[in-house]
């Protein structure tokens, strides 16, 4: 069963070192960031603080609040590539992250020598990737494309190829930031019905997002941050109030 239990999880970036004092000085003195001296002297932003919650097989999660509340920290925390500074977090289940637009993929292949070279990392053989290849061509929608370069593709061919790749191998914990929507009308609808299917057998999905319309339509659970901290956890009513 996949889970994310994160208790009193906190991510701090450092900011400044020791030499920049007067800069230190006016920038701590500035109550509207959260800034806070370390051990060692440095000036550090305190982007995610002091989390306790857990996420269970079946959930649609949004994360919601403004900008700089911490949402995409929080998505690449559970994805690994951050280490918290204090607290616990323990993630179980296979992750796919659609977090950073080309992360993975290798610019001077195709779009199908990415998806097998994916497979293949997978444990799948190469005719499973061969499969999966046109499977994801299929869905994305690249025609042609799907044996060029992937540096030859615009912003939203990569996304879509990213998108169907993470969807078709199906991770048991899919997280993603909002502008892997920004696809047209029509995509959408693909994407929405893809992931309904993935998220129905026991998955969980996380999503950070501004769509209020995404929230409502997609997920079963809203969790808002502002400041680094959640303010609001409960259905997407209890934290969007009611439309
Ligand atoms: N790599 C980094 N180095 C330093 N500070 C960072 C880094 N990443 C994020 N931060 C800071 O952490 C805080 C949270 O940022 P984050 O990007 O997680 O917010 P967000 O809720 O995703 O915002 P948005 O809605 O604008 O995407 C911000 O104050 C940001 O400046």
């Amino acid at each position: 069963m996949a889970t994310i239990e994160a208790s009193g999880l906190a991510i701090e970036f450092p900011l400044y070192h020791h030499n920049a004092r007067s800069l230190k000085q006016r920038i701590l003195s500035s109550s509207r960031l959260r800034l806070r001296k370390d051990e060692d002297n440095r000036i550090v932003v305190a982007a995610l603080r002091d989390l306790t919650f857990t996420i269970g097989s079946g959930e649609r999660v949004a994360l919601v609040g403004p900008n700089g509340a911490g949402k995409t920290t929080l998505l690449r925390t559970v994805a690994g590539i951050y280490e918290p500074v204090a607290g616990r977090l323990r993630v179980s289940g296979e992750i796919g992250s659609l977090i950073d637009p080309a992360a993975g993929m290798d610019n001077l292949l195709t779009g199908r020598e990415n998806v097998v070279l994916r497979a293949l990392y997978r444990g799948m053989t190469e005719a499973e990737g061969h499969a999966l290849a046109e499977d994801v061509a299929g869905f994305a929608g690249l025609g042609d494309f799907l044996d060029m370069p992937i540096r030859g593709y615009s912003a939203g061919m990569n996304v879509r190829l990213a998108f169907a790749m993470a969807t078709a191998l199906t991770p048991e914990i899919l997280l993603m930031d909002e502008w892997f929507l920004a696809g047209d009308a029509e995509f959408m609808v693909k994407a929405e019905e893809r992931l309904s299917r993935m998220v129905t057998d026991a998955e969980i999905l996380v999503i950070a997002t501004h769509d209020t319309t995404i929230v409502r339509k997609w997920c079963t659970r809203a969790i808002r941050l502002e400041g680094g901290r959640i303010t609001a956890d409960g259905t997407p009513d209890e934290v969007l109030g009611a439309a």
